[in-house]
């Protein structure tokens, strides 16, 4: 089944060329799509306009077949809590003076009211923050702790705990292991692949790096400027039909 579809997506910002240009894409209902393309072709654009975190200029966004391209911020809040995103630094993404139980409560409190949870459940703060934790293999002390007492894989950690928290159905993951060490990046990575199966989700993976999106991705779609230039599923990769672009970023994997 179809989770997202998104036709002809437009979006350029002023005095520059098109950001995205006129892009399709289709998500499935649990599996993880990569995007991968080069610094500067629209990826984050095409993120943030997906999650109308930005204004778009053309084209229609549906979720399970409900365009959401015009909605208010009313009617936009059920699908702000099925569509959560993950970003390149979980430093930005948490606020440095709340500790982490409070941060990771937080999106249960602007949602609770309109939440069936199935896989997580709410007795009490402290349990549902341990909780959390566990699902992302941290350990529960971390709670009463500030965000510059964790290293960054920690903190990311903390930043997929609260995307996860309030049981979204797709996660747009934004480079989410760019900011970490080639160590903590693998671990982050399977972490988030044992997630998606337990907690039955679908991903956008977005990254530069080629290797990162082929060890998540069932299917992968190669963005250059604005555009998607080729699309294909991972055992595909390195067939001959591949975009000329693609064997490109194949060559330096
Ligand atoms: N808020 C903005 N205002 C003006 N131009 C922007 C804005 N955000 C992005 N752009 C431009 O849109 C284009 C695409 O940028 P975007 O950040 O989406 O690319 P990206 O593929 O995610 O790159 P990176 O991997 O470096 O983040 C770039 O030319 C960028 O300068």
């Amino acid at each position: 089944m179809k989770l997202l579809s998104v036709k002809h997506l437009t979006k350029s910002y002023k005095g520059q060329k098109t950001a995205v240009d006129n892009l399709s894409l289709e998500l499935n209902q649990g599996e993880c799509l990569g995007l991968v393309g080069e610094s500067g072709c629209g990826k984050s654009t095409l993120a943030r306009c997906l999650l109308r975190i930005e204004p778009i200029s053309g084209g229609s966004i549906y979720f399970k077949d409900q365009a959401i391209e015009n909605l208010n911020e009313r009617k936009l809040q059920p699908f702000r809590q099925k569509m959560q995103i993950v970003f390149q630094n979980p430093s930005a993404a948490l606020n440095p003076k709340l500790k982490i139980k409070d941060s990771l409560i937080d999106p249960y409190e602007q949602y609770h009211k309109k939440l069936q949870l199935q896989h997580f459940s709410y007795t009490s703060k402290e349990a549902y923050v341990k909780q959390l934790l566990e699902a992302v293999e941290l350990p529960e002390k971390l709670a009463h702790q500030y965000p510059h007492e964790l290293s960054g894989g920690q903190r990311q950690r903390v930043t997929i705990a609260r995307a996860i928290s309030i049981e979204p159905e797709l996660i747009v993951l934004d480079e989410p292991t760019a900011s970490l060490d080639v160590i903590s990046q693998g671990a982050v990575l399977s972490l988030l692949t044992e997630l998606r199966q337990t907690l039955n989700l679908s991903y956008l993976f977005i990254s530069h790096d080629l290797a990162a999106v082929a060890q998540m991705s069932q299917r992968i779609m190669v963005m250059k400027d604005g555009k998607i230039v080729d699309q294909f599923s991972l055992d595909h990769l390195f067939s001959d039909e591949r975009h000329d672009y693609t064997k490109e970023l194949i060559s330096i994997f």
